[in-house]
């Protein structure tokens, strides 16, 4: 019997990237990808022009059914006619920081969001991007009809282009993270659209986590889709007490877990899986570029920033970046610049600005770990993936950092891998039990004392609202 094809798709900020899959084994057929341009606002054109490239040459040729993962919250706009009606918002953009400020304020404050959506809302949020465009921009809300999120919009692109359209749909997963819809009702909470925008709009309606978007003329199946995050916990297969900690444009730390969090506080966010479930999840807008930005600065590239931060004493001889370079999310200090401390005339070495790009940007991240730990997550190990995740240094460092087990699961697209276990699952009815990947488990540290020292640091000068 021949085999069946599905085929994932991870929409993310820097890139497209597709892979197929046997739908009933898990193993990896073939992959494309293509860049997405730079910028915290995009033409959702771009998204299509990449996915196409991506699949170009017949990569999508026998699959049966496709799942869209894609990058969170970004606000896309539409007219009646189901034209963009201006760039979409993405969730790095920090221009709607005080809008969502406002918004806090206008509910009742962070605990009346956290009892009526999971989550204190950020300028990331779809909701604080619908305030700023009515707020900033009055003519292109009013000629909003619909508002939609990247992996909302590719799905339904792909629909159109196989003449399989028939309305916009979503998932609980990416619905999650709008700030306007609720993981414990199941609902879209109106009168917070209407708070934001100042009256009512057309929305998603959201999908089951097996229920299909639809069928292009062709035949194939498009499953509902998710956010990046909730595809690649999907892909990954987590078990409790595994909190994956993804390197990519953005740093997230998350578990599949079904406790219904609420943090007040604003750290972690009650997300919703693409499984059913719960996504409890902290992310900051600093993580692979704190990197690149390393490197620019000591004039060399990612092999050589590794290289330069680990012949360097763990401290960096006393030397703390705070990575705020784009703001920084949790912490909540969308304003805030990166800052290097503790300089002296002795430690003043390209290794130890090295390795002090690659600690503090796994501070920040560890500070996040401890915010989940503090909502009752079970922390017994930490998944390391993303982009970075390749990177000589923060493999060393994690351990020591994170001061708990940490492994790497064998390179791959775990965001695009969920997305196609999802597709099969639409597609044949059933999740399908596809293998873990393979795990390396990182060494530990030498210094086991190490690590606090380096917390300790850093969180002495760490700025924290
Ligand atoms: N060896 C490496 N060391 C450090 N960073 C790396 C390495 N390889 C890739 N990256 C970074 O990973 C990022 C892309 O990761 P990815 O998870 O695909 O991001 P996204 O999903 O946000 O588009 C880029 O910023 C790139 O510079
Ligand atoms: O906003 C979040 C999570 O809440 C980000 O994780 C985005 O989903 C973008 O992800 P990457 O492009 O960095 O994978």
């Amino acid at each position: 019997m021949s085999r069946r094809l599905v085929a994932g798709v991870d929409s993310s900020t820097q890139s497209c990237k597709v892979v197929v899959h046997d739908a009933a084994t898990g193993e990896l057929v073939r992959e494309g990808r293509a860049p997405h341009p730079d910028g915290t606002q995009v033409s959702a054109q771009a998204w299509w022009d990449a996915y196409r490239t991506a699949t170009d040459g017949g990569l999508l040729d026998g699959v049966e059914a496709v799942a869209v993962g894609g990058q969170q919250h970004g606000m896309v706009t539409l007219g009646d006619d189901d034209e963009l009606v201006r760039d979409a918002l993405l969730w790095n953009d920090t221009r709607s920081a005080g809008d969502a400020r406002d918004l806090v304020d206008e509910l009742g404050g962070p605990q009346a969001w956290v009892d009526r959506v999971g989550a204190v809302p950020v300028a990331s949020f779809t909701v604080s991007k619908l305030r700023w465009l009515a707020r900033h921009e009055p003519d292109n809300a009013a000629r909003t009809a619909t508002v939609v999120l990247p992996h909302d919009w590719l799905t339904g692109r792909i629909l159109k282009d196989g003449n399989g359209f028939q309305r916009w749909v979503t998932d609980r997963g990416d619905a999650s993270g709008t700030g306007y819809w609720s993981a414990a009702t199941g609902h879209y909470d109106r009168d917070i659209v209407r708070l934001a925008f100042g009256r009512d709009l057309h929305l998603p309606e959201v999908l089951g986590p097996a229920e299909p978007a639809g069928r292009t003329a062709d035949g194939m199946l498009v499953a509902a889709g998710t956010g990046d995050n909730m595809g690649a916990a999907l892909g990954l297969g987590l078990r409790r007490g595994d909190v994956v900690l993804s390197l990519g444009t953005s740093g997230t730390v998350f578990a599949d877990d079904d406790a219904a969090t609420g943090d007040a506080q604003g750290y972690v966010a009650g997300f919703a899986s693409a499984s059913g479930g719960r996504l409890p999840l902290a992310c900051t807008l600093n993580a692979a570029r704190v990197l690149t930005a390393g490197a620019a600065l000591l004039g060399t590239d990612l092999p050589g920033l590794d290289e330069l931060a680990l012949q360097a004493e763990p401290g960096a001889g006393g030397l703390t970046l705070l990575p705020y370079l784009d703001g920084e999310r949790t912490p909540n200090l969308p304003d805030a610049t990166g800052t290097l401390s503790g300089l002296t005339r002795g430690n003043a070495t390209p290794q130890n600005l090295a390795r002090a790009h690659v600690e503090g940007m796994l501070c920040n991240l560890q500070f996040s770990v401890g915010a989940l730990q503090a909502q009752g997550i079970p922390v017994e190990r930490v998944l390391l993936i993303g982009g970075a995740s390749a990177s000589r240094a923060v493999r060393e460092l994690t351990p020591q950092i994170f001061d708990v087990p940490v492994v790497v699961p064998q390179p791959g697209e775990y965001v695009g891998r969920g997305a196609a276990r999802q597709a099969a699952w639409a597609l044949t009815g059933e999740l399908p039990d596809w293998p873990r990947a393979d795990e390396t488990q990182l060494p530990a540290p030498s210094d086991p004392r190490a690590g606090a020292r380096i917390r300790e640091q850093y969180a002495a000068r760490a700025q924290h609202p």
